[in-house]
């Protein structure tokens, strides 16, 4: 049976009371801060401190191709997951320009596209599984090795990262022309919910196109069934390799014991499987917005978590959750520098 490497701590309640009280003390009345509050509370509670850091975020797009689009489920051509690396590369997409803005260092991973490996690049990492899944409606998307394979260059491209102090927070997106039938096909398994409430426009599908994607996962569902018990065996079905990567940098990250910010539809979804055999990952998530992808909003409720911000987007490589980053980093500043009821002489409530 295939099994991430790590096993996921359950994140320590023992400065609950503690941090919740540095909170309640703000010159504010009690949980008027709301998200921001929460936030501050789950980064305090994860770094096991009353006084958490933000230090740098680092940020990567995994890309990768999917069999599944000779189905045609997307409105685009495949090799827009090739010109959009380069793109990448050349720091010409929107998750250029904001991690720019807000000096975030991002890592391009080609995590699987099918094309020639890039030519060497200080952003890129070249973790080629294979040039593009297989299609999950005739057959595993990628066979346990390349589940393995994939998995386990997610964990070991953050290693080291996580082995200095400062590198508290990482963040996740994706590209893959095609990987919203997948997340989709991911959700409906983990979810065991229809198809039809798990598929969306993707890149802009039609009616046409979405009617294909829901038949592709009908089938797939079909085929696969009895091998979809674990998030882990769902991933390796039905999958992509930029997102089986993902997931293994999650599972890393927070066996870390360091935060990671999702992004939308692909990130959550991804994310599902890994909480499925191991939801203490939960933990450790943050969650930055509401994808304008039907299904995403079903999934978080699933989760029972409210992302920071709904902003009706719909784009992936992770922009989503570089855009929260800034409120990420004021919720650490509040819970630091905001003075007390004390120590500014305000008047407690009566
Ligand atoms: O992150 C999201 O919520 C999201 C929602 C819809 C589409 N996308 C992006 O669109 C691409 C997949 O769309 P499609 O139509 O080809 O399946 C892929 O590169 C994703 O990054 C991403
Ligand atoms: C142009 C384009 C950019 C993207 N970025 C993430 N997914 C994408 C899909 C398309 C089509």
């Amino acid at each position: 049976m295939i099994q991430y490497q790590f096993k996921i701590p359950t994140v320590s309640g023992q400065l609950d009371d503690q941090i919740q009280a540095k909170i309640d003390h703000k010159t504010k009345p009690p949980g008027s801060l709301g998200q921001i509050e929460a936030l501050a509370f789950q980064i305090a509670r994860v770094q096991k401190t009353v006084d958490p850091q933000a230090g740098t975020l680092h940020h990567y797009v995994f890309a990768a191709d999917h069999g599944v689009t000779a189905q045609n489920v997307s409105p685009f051509p495949a090799e827009v997951t090739q010109q959009m690396v380069v793109n990448f590369l050349q720091g010409g997409a929107a998750i250029n320009v904001f991690a720019a803005q807000y000096q975030v260092p991002i890592t391009v991973v080609d995590a699987g596209v099918a094309a020639e490996p890039f030519a060497a690049h200080p952003l890129l990492a070249d973790r080629k599984v294979a040039r593009g899944t297989a299609d999950f409606s005739v057959e595993p998307a990628m066979t346990e090795a390349q589940w393995q394979q994939a998995t386990e260059s997610g964990a070991e491209l953050i290693r080291e990262l996580c082995e200095q102090p400062e590198n508290q927070f990482f963040s996740f997106g994706e590209m893959g022309i095609g990987n919203t039938t997948s997340g989709a096909a991911l959700m409906s398994a983990v979810m065991n919910l229809a198809p039809a409430l798990c598929v969306g426009r993707g890149t802009g599908a039609n009616q046409q196109t979405i009617d294909n994607k829901v038949k592709v996962i009908q089938l797939a569902l079909k085929k696969h069934g009895a091998q979809l018990q674990t998030g882990a065996a769902i991933m390796q079905h039905l999958g992509g390799f930029e997102l089986a990567m993902m997931a293994g940098a999650m599972v890393a990250v927070a066996a870390a014991g360091r935060l990671f910010i999702v992004d939308g539809f692909l990130a959550t979804a991804a994310l599902l499987c890994v909480s499925k055999d191991q939801p203490e990952v939960l933990d450790y998530a943050i969650f930055s917005h509401c994808s304008n992808e039907q299904g995403h909003k079903a999934m978080l409720e699933a989760l029972g978590v409210s992302p920071l911000l709904q902003l009706n987007l719909r784009l992936g490589e992770g922009t989503g959750a570089v855009l929260a980053w800034p409120l990420i980093q004021s919720s650490i500043a509040f819970i630091n520098n905001m003075a007390s009821f004390e120590s500014a002489g305000v008047s407690q409530e009566k």
